[in-house]
């Protein structure tokens, strides 16, 4: 029996459900919001979805946190997102003590389980989950460096009018505008950026993977992006549920990669259904190395808080 639990069922949270059941991904669906009315009928609408498709996956709203025992991976979503005026920071310390409750919660029932982190601010949160419970770190890992990606190569086919299709590219480091775009991992057709691209479009291109996040929340006003983060984060459940051992880039705590001892900060990782089971390092430019520095140094600032401010 496969089960994935959602915490949290939101925007992100009911895409990720709604994927995960028409993809027939597992057994059972277990959702679990303030919000029980609204996921009583998320999951009524979400099994009558897999019907429809001919999927198997059964989604059920739960109001007792003891029902996630048997789950294999739990997902949290739960939080606010962030609003127009508001960075991921601004975040941290609500989306802290909601998560911390959270665990408080859960974890008795469930010390086997993958957890998957989404909520903002990522690394921090990640930090929180393994601060705030006896998770081990393979367990653990934060949902942000695949999205980050995919808006990376989202620019570069922009720039190349969409017209071509094989693109590799890679963002490491801080969910944050410290993120690292890595230009030394681009491939066009299996070819370098600069074959393809030069510098002030190569510059653009990060510029707006930067501001992907924040150029969506702009838009939709009351709220940030779902599709694409809901996508990323299914793709890791089918990973971990169908132990395929994939590359991905998530938040993980690392253990002395690129020179950084403990720092939580996305990398590219082999997930499978242990979790994070192995921490690949990237063969990066000596520029990237510095900006990933910065990045470990950005999140443990915000990382302070949580130690000032929750008690
Ligand atoms: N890591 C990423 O790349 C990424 C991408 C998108 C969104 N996010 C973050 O994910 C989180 C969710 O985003 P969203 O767009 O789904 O927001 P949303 O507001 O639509 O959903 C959040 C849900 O959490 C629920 N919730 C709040 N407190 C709860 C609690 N104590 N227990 C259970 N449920 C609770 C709310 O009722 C709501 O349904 C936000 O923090 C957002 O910033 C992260």
């Amino acid at each position: 029996m496969k089960r994935v639990g959602i915490i949290g069922v939101g925007n992100v949270g009911s895409i990720l459900a709604y994927n995960l059941a028409l993809n027939n991904s597992c057994d059972e669906i277990l959702l679990k919001d303030i919000r029980e009315d609204f996921i009583k009928a998320l999951s009524l609408d979400i099994t009558q979805a897999s019907i429809s498709n001919n999927s198997k996956t059964v989604t059920k709203a739960i109001l007792e946190n003891d029902v996630f025992k048997d789950c294999n991976i739990i997902i949290i979503t739960a939080g606010i997102a962030r609003t127009p005026s508001m960075s991921r920071e601004d975040l941290i310390i609500k989306n802290a003590n909601i998560l911390k409750n959270i665990l408080n919660d859960i974890i008795k029932y469930n010390q086997n389980a993958i957890y998957i982190i989404v909520s903002n601010p990522l690394d921090a949160m990640v930090y929180t989950t393994l601060k705030y419970s006896n998770l081990k770190n393979n367990q653990v890992l934060g949902m942000a460096g695949e999205l980050d990606s995919a808006r990376f190569k989202y620019y570069i086919k922009k720039a190349l009018d969409f017209k071509v299709n094989n693109i590799e590219a890679k963002v490491i480091g801080a969910h944050s505008n410290f993120m690292v775009p890595l230009v030394s991992s681009i491939r066009i057709n299996g070819k370098k950026a600069n074959d393809f691209l030069n510098k002030a479009q190569l510059e653009k291109i990060i510029e707006n993977t930067k501001n992907g996040g924040a150029n969506i929340v702009e838009l939709l006003k009351t709220g940030s992006a779902y599709f694409a983060p809901a996508t990323a984060c299914s793709r890791i459940c089918n990973a971990i549920l169908n132990d395929t051992k994939e590359k991905f880039i998530c938040s993980v705590k690392l253990s002395n990669q690129y020179y950084l001892e403990d720092a939580i900060l996305g990398t590219s990782i082999i997930v499978g259904k242990y979790g994070v089971e192995k921490i690949i390092e990237e063969n990066i430019s000596e520029n990237e190395l510095i900006a990933l520095k910065k990045s470990a140094i950005s999140i443990s600032e915000s990382i302070k808080s949580i130690d000032l401010l929750i008690k």
